[in-house]
This record gives structure tokens, sequence and C-alpha cells, in this order.
């Protein structure tokens, strides 16, 4: 099993390229099971996360492969077998998008419940209840979701809210399904995250008539098919954030490529509370911080407030504030898998319910730590970089899921991150 064994602290200094983004990729891969033809998407990132749903597409008897630019092909015209198997949904939440493309083509389809980061309890009740309202049948069988649709969907007044607000998968699920479904389909309490923009995009780029897309009001108008198309998804502003954040906490300063601020002002103005400089440039932004950090009370949010996948790599940089921040996650409360990893590396950081409190240290200090989940690890990575002395990072294979190469951005900047096979531990 990999680890990362960090040495710090250092100060990063250097241009960083930003991927295209996970969360984009992911729903826009699916997407393209509902054009019969070869689909193309530009700038999808190499991760563990987009191989497993590689696979996935594979064994649904769709043609799939990675050229020598990067661009993944998507040739979907035919689907053999509608069944995500639970071998391969198991190991990540966002298999869970094949499901109403599935449906709005085929009629019919079987998924496993889906797995993914230990982030807390993670339903998708909403998403069953949103194809209910589109005219499925759904049961849960063995595990799986079966849900039919023989004569088609049909279109409806849809309202996706949930106990924490809207839901980001389930607004990608249900606005795929109703692409193909007949009559208009008004999704109200939509998720307005970049990353479902970016999913109407494409829709709309293969034929699809979505109007309010970047609102919580989503209007579908269905159409009888779709078309495939070449795509470039958007660069990934939670790998943007993250390395925002690194060169904040080893006081540093890093040029960030392909990012756009526009889908970053929460973060940015987090960022310049705590003390943080970040210049736009025209492809993304230089981010220095030379000063002391301050505090701040920050609450995660559905877009565009402050987006939960930072939470954890923002908490590593207060760790280091001078006095006390208040974190409260509104997203998933139990998301706070990081804060005894900080802990061990001399942070004081105590948790109250869905709210951590974060008092400042002087400095951190390098020791073994266990990657939990993505983010998670994220911030350990981070707060190795800062710390005094070698950290050892066991199980990162949490991070390949989200982070291409993490090491092989960060040394060319300065950072001292060298990847090593250990025994499992
Ligand atoms: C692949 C991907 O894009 N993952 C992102 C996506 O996950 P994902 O789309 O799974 O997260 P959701 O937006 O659905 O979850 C938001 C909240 O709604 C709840 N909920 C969700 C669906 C449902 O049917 N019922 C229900 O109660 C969840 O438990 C959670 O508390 O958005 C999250 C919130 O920004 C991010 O942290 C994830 O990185
Ligand atoms: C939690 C994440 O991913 P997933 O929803 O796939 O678990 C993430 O990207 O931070």
């Amino acid at each position: 099993m990999d680890a990362l064994e960090i040495h710090g602290p250092v100060q990063l200094d250097g241009t960083i390229e930003i991927s295209g983004s996970k969360n984009a990729a992911l729903p826009i891969m699916a997407a393209a099971l509902l054009a019969p033809g070869e689909s193309v998407i530009e700038g999808v990132p190499k991760l563990v996360d987009i191989a497993v749903l590689e696979r996935l597409l594979a064994s649904l008897g769709v043609k799939v492969c990675r050229d020598e630019t990067g661009s993944i092909h998507i040739d979907a015209t035919t689907i053999e077998k509608p069944i995500g198997e639970y071998d391969i949904v198991r190991k990540m939440r966002a298999s869970i998008c094949i499901l109403g493309p599935l449906l709005a083509r085929c009629g019919h389809v079987e998924v496993s419940m889906p797995g993914g980061c230990a982030i807390g309890d993670r339903p998708v009740d909403i998403h069953l209840r949103g194809l209910r309202e589109l005219g499925a049948q759904i049961t849960l069988e063995n595990g799986y979701i079966v849900a039919d649709a023989p004569q088609g969907l049909k279109g409806g007044a849809i309202f996706l809210g949930g106990p924490f607000g809207s839901t980001v998968l389930g607004t990608a699920n249900i606005l795929m399904a109703a692409t193909l479904a007949e009559g208009k389909t008004v999704i109200e309490c939509a998720a307005c995250e970049p990353e479902i923009c970016d999913l109407a995009n494409f829709l709309n780029e293969m034929g699809a008539k979505i109007t309010g897309i970047g609102s919580p009001r989503l209007t579908v108008e269905g159409v009888s098919g779709l078309s495939p198309v070449k795509y470039k998804v958007i660069g990934d502003r939670i790998e943007a954030g993250t390395f925002m954040v690194a060169a904040a906490i080893t006081r540093g300063r890093l040029e960030l490529k392909n990012c756009d601020l526009g889908h970053m002002l929460a973060v940015v103005d987090v960022l310049r509370k705590i003390g943080v400089r970040i210049d736009e440039t025209n492809d993304g932004c230089v981010v220095t911080c030379t000063g002391r950090l301050s505090p701040v009370d920050i609450t995660t949010q559905v877009y565009p407030g402050f987006p939960t996948d930072l939470q954890a790599q923002l908490m590593a940089l207060l760790a280091l504030a001078d006095g006390n921040s208040v974190v409260t996650e509104k997203i998933f409360p139990d998301r706070f898998m990081h804060v005894a990893e900080l802990n061990r590396m001399a942070a004081n950081i105590r948790k109250e319910g869905p709210t951590a409190i974060i008092a400042g240290v002087e400095r951190l200090v390098a020791a073994p730590v266990m990657a939990s989940d993505l983010r998670a690890s994220a911030a350990l990575v981070l707060a190795a970089m800062a710390a005094e002395g070698t950290t050892l990072i066991n199980r990162v294979y949490h991070i390949d899921r989200g982070y291409e190469r993490i090491e092989e951005k960060l040394n060319p900047a300065g950072a001292s991150i060298v990847r090593k096979q250990v025994e499992q531990v």
C-alpha cells in the first residue's frame, strides 16, 4: 500500500496547472450514456475515481478508452447490460450517476446502492423520489436499486430539497433523466454548483433544452434523442482551493493555472480574511502569504457558500492561525475524521457536534498519520508541509481518488514528498 513521506517545513514557490474537475467529469461521462455514438470528453483528470467510472461504463457494454491527448472516448452506440454491479459501484459514490441516464435511455436499470468516502450517512432517497416523480417504478432488491419506465419518463414539477439543502448528484441524475422525458420538467431547489452547470452545458450541446442553468430552478423541455459531442470539462475548483491553502500554509507563493476564481468566491473571501493575498490572472491566480494568519469562523454551505470539500484543508490552515476559529459543517455533519489526525500533529482542535473549535498553535509537528477520506488526506498533506520533521501519511489511496499524483505537482514548487510502498497498517 502507498504512503507519503513528507519533509517539512517547506516554503512553496512555483506554478501549478489545475486539472479538469473530477466532480464535473464524473456526471458528464455518465451523461454520455444518453446519446448513441461516440462522445469525446477533454480535460478529464487521471484519477482512481475516473478509472472506476471507466470500468463501470465498460461493464455496461459501452466502449471506453483514453487517447494519447488524455481525452476520454465513450462510444455508447449500444448498451448491452444496464446493470451497475456491486463490485464496482461500492468503490465510488458517483457511480449513482448512471441511474438517471440508463433509465432514460433503456427504460430499465439496476444499480447497486453506492459506496464512497467515509464522511457520514449518504442516502439516495432524493434521487429516487425525483425519478419516481418522472414516472419511474423503483424497488430495492438485494441491495440494488431497480428502476423501470417501460413507456418512457414523463416531465413534471420536481422539488429536490433535502435536510441539508440541495443535492448535487441528485440534481445531476434528475437533470439527465429529464432530458429524454416527454414534456416539460421543472426542477426546484436544484444544485447550483459549477459542476452541475458544466453538466447542463454538456447536455445542451448534445441537443437537450435546459434553461435556468446556475439557478435553483432548472427547466428542461424533453427531446426525443441526444447526439454525441466533444466537450472540455471545467478546471477543478477543489484542487485549486487545496493548492491555495498550500501556498498559504507554507507562507509561500503559487501561481495556479486553469482555475476560475468566479467559481471560488466564498473560498477567496475566506482566504483573504485570513490574510492570504490572491491576485487574479488571465487563466487563474497568484496566491501569496507572508504575514500572520488571522482566525475566521466559517460554515460550509451549498454553492455559492464555502464548500464542504475544502473544509478539512481550511482547518489545517486555521490550526496555525493567531487565535480561535470556528468551523461548522452543514452538509456532512460527521465530516471531521481529520480532527484527530491533525491533533496528532500538535494542532489544538476540539469537536462539538457539527462544529470544530480550532485554537491556533505556533507550530505543527510531524507524526505518523492515517488518511481516512479524500479531503482529510489532502489536509494532512498540507499540514505536513508546514510541520517540523518527517510525516508519514498512510493509506494515501484516498488521495489518489481526487488528486492527480499530488507529489508530482507539489515537488517542483518546493515540496519534499516521497511516495513509498509500506506494509499494510
Ligand atoms: C462526486 C461528487 O460530485 N461528489 C460531491 C457531491 O456529493 P453528493 O452529490 O453525493 O452530495 P449531496 O449534494 O447529494 O449531499 C448533500 C447532503 O444531502 C444529503 N442527501 C443527499 C442525497 C439524498 O438523496 N438524500 C440526502 O439526504 C446528503 O447526505 C448530504 O447531507 O456533493 C457533495 C456536497 O457538495 C460533495 O461533498 C461531494 O464531493
Ligand atoms: C467526497 C468527495 O467525493 P465523493 O462524493 O465521490 O465521495 C469529494 O470529492 O470530496
